[in-house]
């Protein structure tokens, strides 16, 4: 049976985002740049990560309460050791209907297949530039982007559903939105420009960096005219598009200038087992703790049910209407 639970503006438990490890291989200039991430920083001991029977035992519970979707993110996913046997786990629990994972698809290669086979339906995958000079700056590790294409081909060889990602920021990658959009229009995989967000503590976000989804569409509609469609399901985050004449779609993820906070679904896990209720929360709510001191089910439902109600985080549309923003958890830990 199915618990629905709703928060302080109505907003049902939809889509578990869990962090599975909060390292990566890149060092992307907007999410981990590399003067902080850098090699005397310090990541989670391997202890500290949830083990796979915890995520498990947490999936269970957050299923009854209607959870559908969960989206393995981190950091690399793909650096968790053995993530399809995660994947074919979760893969048995009732109730959940979608499983994806959010990468930079360099360790694809090797897994894709191995994830398929274990259950997994999606790979959103990161890539923000399609010019091998544009990209080596922004991944911060000089990486080129033809590991992260053949990363794409295996998703597909493997009959995994994909979906690009590229956050667009004035400065570093504008020149890049045309040169996607004509490369995804023609494999046919769905583009996701991501407005460049306030996200963490060490990124140097101003508005002033962002360029808007007007600015985006306006741009592609002129050499490639757009005809706007309606969301897949209720609290999509990227407001659709279809090429004319073409079954190519792309997205824009605009929680910059136009938010999308009234319909959010969306809980978080990190790597430690905190719970966030919203991407820019200040703290989290320690689940670890509970389940390594070996609280029953039901302790850990009541606080789920506790957590969720009191829940009234719309934090996109408070910085929209100017208010104060507070010391922010970083990307990489909590999961994009
Ligand atoms: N502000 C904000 N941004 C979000 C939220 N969820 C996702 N995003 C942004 O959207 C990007 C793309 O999200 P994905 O990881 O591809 O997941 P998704 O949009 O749920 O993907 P689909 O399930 O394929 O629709 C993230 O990396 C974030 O930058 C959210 O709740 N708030
Ligand atoms: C934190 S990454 C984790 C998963 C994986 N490493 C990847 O890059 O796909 C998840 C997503 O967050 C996005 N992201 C990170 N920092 C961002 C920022 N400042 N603004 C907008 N999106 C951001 C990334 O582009 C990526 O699509
Ligand atoms: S966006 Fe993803 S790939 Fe880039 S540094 Fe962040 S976690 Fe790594
Ligand atoms: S800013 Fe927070 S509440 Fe708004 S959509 Fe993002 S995660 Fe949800």
């Amino acid at each position: 049976m199915t618990d629905y639970v709703l928060d302080q503006h109505e907003r049902p438990m939809k889509d578990l985002r869990i962090s599975v490890i909060d390292k990566c291989n890149f060092r992307c200039t907007y999410c981990m740049p590399a003067e902080i991430f850098g090699d005397d920083y310090k990541f989670l001991p391997k202890d500290e990560l949830l083990s796979f029977d915890e995520i498990i035992r947490l999936v269970q519970i957050f299923s009854k309460f209607g959870v559908e979707k969960i989206r393995l993110t981190g950091g690399e996913p793909l650096m968790r050791k053995d993530l399809h046997e995660l994947v074919a786990r979760l893969h048995e629990i009732d109730g959940i209907k979608d499983i994806a994972v959010t990468t930079n698809a360099v360790f694809l290669v090797k897994q894709a297949k191995k994830l398929k086979e274990a259950g997994l339906n999606r790979v959103n995958v990161s890539l923000d530039a399609i010019e091998d000079e544009v990209f080596q700056q922004t991944n911060g590790r000089g990486i080129k982007t033809s590991p992260v294409l053949k990363g794409i081909e295996a998703a597909r060889d493997a009959g995994l559903e994909i979906k690009i990602n590229m956050v667009v920021k004035k400065g570093m990658n504008e020149s890049q939105i045309l040169p996607m959009a004509r490369y995804f229009k023609e494999t046919g995989d769905t583009l996701r420009f991501i407005e460049f967000m306030d996200v963490g503590n060490h990124n140097g976000w101003n508005m002033g960096s962002v360029i808007s989804k007007k600015e985006i569409i306006e741009e592609i509609n002129q050499e490639l005219p757009l005809v706007p469609l309606d969301a897949n399901y209720f609290g999509e985050v990227a407001s659709r598009y279809r090429y004319e004449g073409s079954e190519a779609e792309i997205g824009v993820i605009s929680s910059v200038t136009d938010a999308f906070c009234s319909s959010c679904t969306r809980v978080r896990l990190s790597a430690d087992g905190k719970l966030f209720t919203c991407l820019f929360a200040s703290e989290g709510h320690d689940i670890r703790e509970l389940l390594r001191g070996g609280e029953p089910d039901e302790a850990i439902i009541s606080n789920l049910i506790k957590i969720w109600t009191r829940r009234d985080d719309q934090y996109s549309i408070d910085r929209a209407n100017g208010k104060p923003t507070k010391k922010k958890i970083e990307m990489s830990y909590i999961g994009g």
